[in-house]
């Protein structure tokens, strides 16, 4: 990965980057985002290491979905520091794709130049989805639209992907496909990763460390330590579930076996990197 990417979200006249913020995927300090004077981000300090797979979880409106739209460069309306790569991209629970473009075209879309089809051709192949580069959106299934969205982020050959909840609407099948779909395709690419979501199973198989976020802050934090690929039937991971589900105010039902997060026991992530 480059390391000279770094740029501030709200950058200020003639200001340079500092050597902290150039050696990591993100580096935030003392962020700040306020809502009609509610501060809905409070001072959070988070850095991401180049190639890093980071889960964000907390509450329902706790800031998530806002903190990556500011990473994403979406909201700027903020106090404090940012640094994120200039090569970033981000994915949706919902796909967002344009009904009247074609697969293909939805995933060049707002890409610089004049790309060439097959630079789409490509990442769709990559998402499994090549022969649906012709095809019309509504003709897609969730997954499949959800895979079109992810070929979309991955044509900006990010250094840092941002996943807002991207398998939040499938099925629990196609779930696990997705799940490790973008393991794989982390694997490959090396690229840092921060995935929102409420499934602590799904950080937990995903995961390098686990971010509890709560009052504007990053409340709790927990590496994951466990070798890939990974099941919620391995040694230790009843433990992080626990403490994780503790820190997020959900008690854990008996016999739970990770029922509380609709995750299945198969293996997600591939192989070791
Ligand atoms: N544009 C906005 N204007 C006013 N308030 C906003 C705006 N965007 C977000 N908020 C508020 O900020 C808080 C955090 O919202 P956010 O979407 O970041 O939460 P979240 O943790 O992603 O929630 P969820 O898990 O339910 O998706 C919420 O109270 C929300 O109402």
């Amino acid at each position: 990965m480059a390391t000279d990417i770094h740029r501030k979200v709200s950058p200020g006249p003639g200001e340079t980057v500092p050597d902290e913020g150039r050696a990591a995927a993100v580096r935030a300090r003392g962020l700040v985002r306020e809502f009609g004077g509610r501060r809905v981000i409070d001072g959070l300090e988070l850095t991401l290491a180049p190639g890093e797979f980071v889960a964000l979880l907390g509450r329902s409106g706790c800031g998530k979905s806002t903190l990556l739209r500011v990473l994403a460069g979406l909201d700027r309306e903020i106090g404090g520091e940012v640094w994120v790569p200039r090569r970033k991209a981000v994915a949706f629970q919902a796909p967002r794709l344009m009904p009247w473009k074609k697969v293909w075209r939805n995933v060049l879309l707002g890409l610089p130049g004049r790309p060439e089809r097959a630079v789409a051709e490509r990442a769709l192949a990559e998402v499994g989805l090549g022969h649906r580069s012709d095809a019309w959106p509504r003709t897609l299934s969730g997954g499949e639209a959800q895979r079109a969205s992810l070929a979309r982020a991955l044509v900006r050959e990010p250094d840092l992907l941002l996943l807002d909840e991207p398998f939040g609407a499938l099925d629990a099948l196609t779930r696990i496909t997705a799940q490790r779909l973008v393991a794989e395709v982390w694997r490959q690419r090396g690229c840092a990763v921060l995935l929102v979501t409420h499934d602590v199973d799904e950080a937990l198989l995903l995961a390098d460390r686990a971010l509890v976020m709560d009052e504007g802050r990053i409340a709790y934090e927990t590496p994951i330590a466990l070798p890939r690929p990974r099941t919620p039937a391995d040694p230790g991971f009843a433990e992080l579930r626990t403490r994780l589900l503790d820190r997020l105010g959900v008690a854990e039902s008996a016999g739970d076996g990770g029922a509380a997060s609709g995750s299945e026991p198969v293996a997600v992530g591939g192989a070791a990197r």
